[in-house]
C-alpha cells in the first residue's frame, strides 16, 4: 500500500478561492482587511516565510504592511512597533514572526499584541478562550498550524471524531495548542502530546489513528511507529543537503518508508506549510468581518 497524499497546496488554493469573495465583500463595505508582519533580524527562513505571507495577501486582495527591524533591535524597539500596529486602523491583524532573537522576551511581545488583532491566535487571551470555550462557536483567532492540520484532514475525508491523535512536539505554534483545538466538541478527537521527555514515543505513536509530527527532527517517525492505515501529518521542518544536487533542502520529521505503511500522508514541503499560510489569511478575514 502507498499512502494517499494530503495535498496542502491544493487545499490551500481552495481556501484562498473561498476567501477572495469574502475579502471583496469587505472591500466593497469599506472595511479592507490589512495584515501586518513584524520581522526582527535577518534569518533567511523567516524572511522567506514573511515574504510568502505578503504574496498570499496580494493573491486574495488583503492589504499588507511590513515592519522589518534589525537584529540589533531592543525589547523597547519591538514593543514600540507593537504599540504602533495596535493603534493603526489600517492594520486589522498582524503577526510577529517567530522565533525572535534570543535577547527579545517573546512572551512579553506576544502578550502585548491587541488580542483582537492577533492573527496567529497565540495571544494568552485567545489561547485562554480556546481552552474555556469548548462548546460554543469560536469568535477568537485560532492558531494557524493546528487549524491547518485539522482542515487538511477534513478536506480529504479523514474523520476526526472518536480518533486518537498523537502529537510529537510541544512547541507553542503546533504541539501545545493542538490538544485544546482537536478536543473541542466540533472535532471530538482524543489527543496525546509527546515530547523530548516522553519515554518510548514509538509505543504511543503506534496507537494513533493520526500522527502529527512536529518535532523538527529529520525522519524521527519511522515505519515501525505507524499503525497501518494511519494518517500522518509531517509538520516539522529541518534542512539537509540533497545528495543529488548538493544543495540545501527542506526535510520533514517522517521517514520516507512510512509512505508504505500509512493510509494518508502530508508531504513536506507541500503539506501543512501551505495550510498554515492559508489559515493565517482565514484568521485575518474572520477578524476583519468581526471588526466590521
Ligand atoms: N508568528 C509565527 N511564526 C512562525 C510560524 C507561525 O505560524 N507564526 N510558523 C513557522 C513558520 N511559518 C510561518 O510563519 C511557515 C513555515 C513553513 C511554511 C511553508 O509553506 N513551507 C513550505 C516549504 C518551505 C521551503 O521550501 O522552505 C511547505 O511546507 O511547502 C509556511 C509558513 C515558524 N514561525
Amino acid at each position: 500500500m502507498v499512502a494517499a497524499k494530503l495535498d496542502g497546496k491544493a487545499a490551500a488554493a481552495a481556501i484562498k478561492d473561498e476567501l477572495r469573495e469574502r475579502v471583496a465583500r469587505l472591500v466593497e463595505a469599506g472595511k479592507t482587511p490589512g495584515l501586518a508582519t513584524v520581522l526582527v533580524g535577518d534569518d533567511p527562513g523567516s524572511q522567506w516565510y514573511v515574504a510568502g505571507k505578503h504574496r498570499d495577501c496580494a493573491e486574495v486582495g488583503i492589504a499588507s504592511i511590513r515592519v522589518d527591524l534589525p537584529e540589533t533591535a531592543t525589547q523597547e524597539d519591538v514593543e514600540a512597533a507593537i504599540d504602533q500596529l495596535n493603534a493603526d486602523p489600517a492594520c486589522t491583524g498582524y503577526i510577529v514572526q517567530l522565533p525572535l532573537p534570543k535577547h527579545i522576551d517573546q512572551d512579553v511581545i506576544i502578550g502585548r499584541i491587541d488580542p483582537a488583532k492577533d492573527a496567529d491566535g497565540l495571544h494568552p487571551t485567545n489561547l485562554g478562550w480556546l481552552v474555556l470555550n469548548v462548546n460554543d462557536e469560536i469568535t477568537t483567532p485560532l492558531p494557524c498550524t493546528p487549524r491547518g492540520c485539522l482542515e487538511l484532514l477534513e478536506r480529504n475525508g479523514v474523520e476526526l471524531a472518536g480518533k486518537h491523535i498523537v502529537v510529537i512536539g510541544r512547541g507553542i505554534t503546533v504541539g501545545r495548542p493542538m490538544g485544546p483545538l482537536a478536543t473541542r466538541r466540533e472535532h471530538n478527537a482524543t489527543v496525546t502530546l509527546c515530547h523530548t521527555g516522553t519515554p518510548d514515543i514509538g509505543a504511543i505513536a503506534r496507537q494513533a489513528d493520526i500522527i502529527v509530527a512536529a518535532a523538527g527532527v529529520q525522519g524521527i517517525v519511522k515505519p515501525e511507529w505507524v499503525k497501518p492505515g494511519a494518517a500522518v501529518l509531517d509538520v516539522g521542518v529541518s534542512r539537509a543537503i540533497d545528495p543529488e544536487t548538493g544543495k540545501s533542502k527542506v526535510v520533514g520529521d517522517v521517514d520516507p518508508a512510512v509512505w508504505e505503511i500509512a493510509g494518508h500522508i502530508s508531504p513536506n514541503p507541500g503539506g501543512v506549510g501551505p495550510m498554515t499560510r492559508a489559515l493565517l489569511l482565514k484568521n485575518v478575514v474572520e477578524m476583519a468581518e468581526r471588526q466590521a
